[in-house]
Order: structure tokens, then C-alpha cells, then sequence
């Protein structure tokens, strides 16, 4: 793909810095826009222009202030346990924000955009690996918010004539160029237990011993974040007016919690405690993608699907935070 310019919301966060990142070394022209409230302004990479503000009160300025090729909006809320008890959070913040940059990318005429779609829509699967063509019974808020958004998605691309893709994504981890998950409040299984690895906590709590998987813990299908950024790529590549392609991305291999537990004390060396505790509202018990439809019709190669691989280089990530880390738990 030439030279193109980009809008990113969520730039600040991390799978929104990740892909930054990936299209600033591709040569893209990239201007970020997050309002900090989960982010930090120290992840927006270099070579991005930052403009910090509420997408939905600065989607339209921008857009219409000077021609963007296409808008990657990764900008939201993304945490299943506050969806179920803060809903309001999510409708608002997720819908409605969205609803304003639809707004502003038709208004503007911007050609193309990609959206961080999830699992979640999903919901409880029938069966494993989930297709796109799985029926979609979001089981949190978080789902059905961004289950609702793709639907507003796939209205407007056929209307308007908007290049439109959606990727579902499955558990993003990992890290890419210096960013990684690096959250205020973090709620991730990873960081989680790499934090305890590095005696930033002194356990990790082991949502849900009685599940129907293997060993009784949750599986999920882990994703390595750099995979995901090239699929961003190819998702802006491939697109097409009038056409809202939706795609799910996981590396197809499903693990269960205590087994991402064991990867972390193989690649760090060092032993995790963990305590077990009950479910967490909202979570369903196995999800894992069926990716097919991205790699054949984007062209998508993950190349960092191995476990290990994925939480070496979020290891490496997690000490690099180090002190930072131990100051923010004190
Ligand atoms: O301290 C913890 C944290 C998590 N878990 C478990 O580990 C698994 C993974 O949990 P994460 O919080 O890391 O990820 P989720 O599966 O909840 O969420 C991820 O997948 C979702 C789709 O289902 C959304 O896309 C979301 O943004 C994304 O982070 C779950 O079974 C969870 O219950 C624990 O046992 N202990």
C-alpha cells in the first residue's frame, strides 16, 4: 500500500500504540486521537501526531478539516467484569462514541475504516472454532456493545459506500517496538501473571476451577499483538466501497487458564502462586477463532502464534516496566 494518512482513535492504548507503530514503519502518515482515559500519552509512538480530546467531540473537525485515507478506530471500553456492572460505561462510551465518528467519517467522505471488533460478540459458542458465521449472543454488555456497533457498521457501508472492516479479535497479548499492555487498572490473565513473576503481586487469582475444559479453568485462543497490527493492514489494503467484511483473528489453538499460567513460569523461569476463585461474571467458558476467512480472503499470515512466544515478548515488555510497575502497586 503507498503512503497513506490515518486516523487513529485509541493510539494511546495498547493494541491501538502497537499498530501505530506497524504503520508508521510502513511510511503511513498517522494522526492520534485518545482522551487518556485508559491510555498513556507516553505510548503514542514517535512519528504520530497526538491530539488528545474525546473522539466523538473531535472526530468531526478533523475529518473534515483535511482528507484522511481511512480511520482505524480502536478507541474503548474493553472489560467484560466492569460491563456487567457498569453497562451505562459501555453504551455510552462505546456506541454512542462510535455513533459520532460514523457520523464524521460519512459526513467527511472518508473512504475507509477498521474497527477492533471481539469475540465477545459471540457470546457462549455452540461449538469450537467459532466462524464468523456463529450466531452472535453477546453474554456482557461489552459484547453487545460492540456487537451493536458492528451492525451500525454494516448499515452504513452499504448506504454510504464506506470500505468497511471489522476484526474480531480474541485475546490480544504480547508486545511489539517498546509497547505493550500497560494499563492504569489491569484485569488481563498475562500481565496479570507476569506481574506476579516479577513480585509485583502475590498471586494471581484463578477465575473459575469448574469450568467443562480440561482442567476445569477457562480457555481462550491467544492472540500475538503484532500478528493483529498486520491484520490491520491488510484489513485497509483489502477493503472494498459498500462491503463490511468481518473477520475473526486468533491463532486457533485454545489454552486453558492454568496452562497460560504454566507458559509464564516456563519462559520467566520462576514460580507463579495461584489461588482459586470463583467465575467472573460475563465470562464464557471456551472461545476459540476460527481464522480462516482472514487468510484467505486478506491474505493474513500470523507468524507468532506459539505461546511462549507470545508471553516472552510480553516478559520482556513487563520487566521494562519494572520499577514503574512495583511504584504504581505501592
Ligand atoms: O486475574 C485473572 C484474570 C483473568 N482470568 C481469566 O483468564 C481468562 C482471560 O481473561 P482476560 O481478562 O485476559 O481476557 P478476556 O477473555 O476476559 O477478554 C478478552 O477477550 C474479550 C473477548 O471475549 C474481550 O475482547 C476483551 O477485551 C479481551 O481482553 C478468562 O477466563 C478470565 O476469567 C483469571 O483467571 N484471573
Amino acid at each position: 500500500m503507498s503512503s497513506v494518512r490515518l486516523l487513529v482513535t485509541g493510539g494511546a492504548g495498547y493494541v491501538g500504540s502497537v499498530c501505530t507503530t506497524v504503520l508508521l514503519e510502513q511510511g503511513h502518515d498517522v494522526v492520534v486521537v485518545d482522551d487518556l482515559s485508559t491510555g498513556n500519552a507516553e505510548a503514542v509512538p514517535t512519528g504520530a501526531e497526538f491530539v488528545e480530546g474525546d473522539i466523538a467531540a473531535v472526530a468531526d473537525e478533523l475529518l473534515s478539516g483535511s482528507r484522511f485515507d481511512g480511520v482505524l478506530h480502536f478507541g474503548a471500553q474493553s472489560l467484560v467484569g466492569e460491563s456487567v456492572e457498569f453497562p451505562e460505561k459501555y453504551w455510552q462510551g462505546n456506541v454512542v462514541t462510535t455513533l459520532a465518528l460514523l457520523e464524521a467519517v460519512r459526513r467527511s467522505g472518508t473512504p475507509r475504516l477498521v474497527f477492533s471488533s471481539t469475540a465477545a460478540t459471540y457470546g457462549e459458542p455452540d461449538s469450537v472454532p467459532i466462524t464468523e458465521d456463529a450466531p452472535t449472543r453477546p453474554t456482557n454488555p461489552y459484547g453487545a456493545s460492540k456487537l451493536a456497533i458492528d451492525h451500525a457498521i454494516s448499515s452504513y457501508a452499504h448506504a454510504h459506500g464506506l470500505a468497511a472492516t471489522s476484526l474480531r479479535y480474541f485475546n490480544v497479548a504480547g508486545a511489539y517496538g517498546g509497547a505493550g499492555e500497560n494499563r492504569v487498572v489491569e484485569t488481563h490473565l498475562i500481565p496479570l501473571v507476569l506481574q506476579v513473576a516479577l513480585g509485583v503481586r502475590d498471586h494471581i487469582s484463578v477465575f473459575g476451577t469448574d469450568w467443562p475444559t480440561k482442567d476445569g479453568t477457562a480457555v481462550r485462543d491467544y492472540i500475538h499483538v503484532k500478528d493483529l497490527a498486520d491484520a490491520h493492514v491488510l484489513a485497509l489494503t483489502k477493503s472494498e466501497p459498500g462491503r463490511h467484511g468481518i473477520y475473526n483473528l486468533g491463532s486457533g489453538e485454545g489454552f486453558t487458564v492454568r496452562e497460560v499460567i504454566s507458559a509464564c513460569e516456563r519462559v520467566t523461569g520462576l514460580p507463579i502462586a495461584a489461588v482459586d476463585a470463583p467465575r467472573r461474571a460475563g465470562d464464557p467458558a471456551e472461545l476459540i477463532a476460527s481464522s480462516s476467512r482472514a487468510i484467505s480472503e486478506l491474505g493474513w499470515n500470523p507468524q507468532h502464534t506459539d505461546l511462549d512466544e507470545i508471553v516472552s515478548d510480553a516478559w520482556e515488555f513487563t520487566r521494562s516496566l519494572g520499577d514503574r510497575l512495583h511504584a504504581a502497586r505501592r
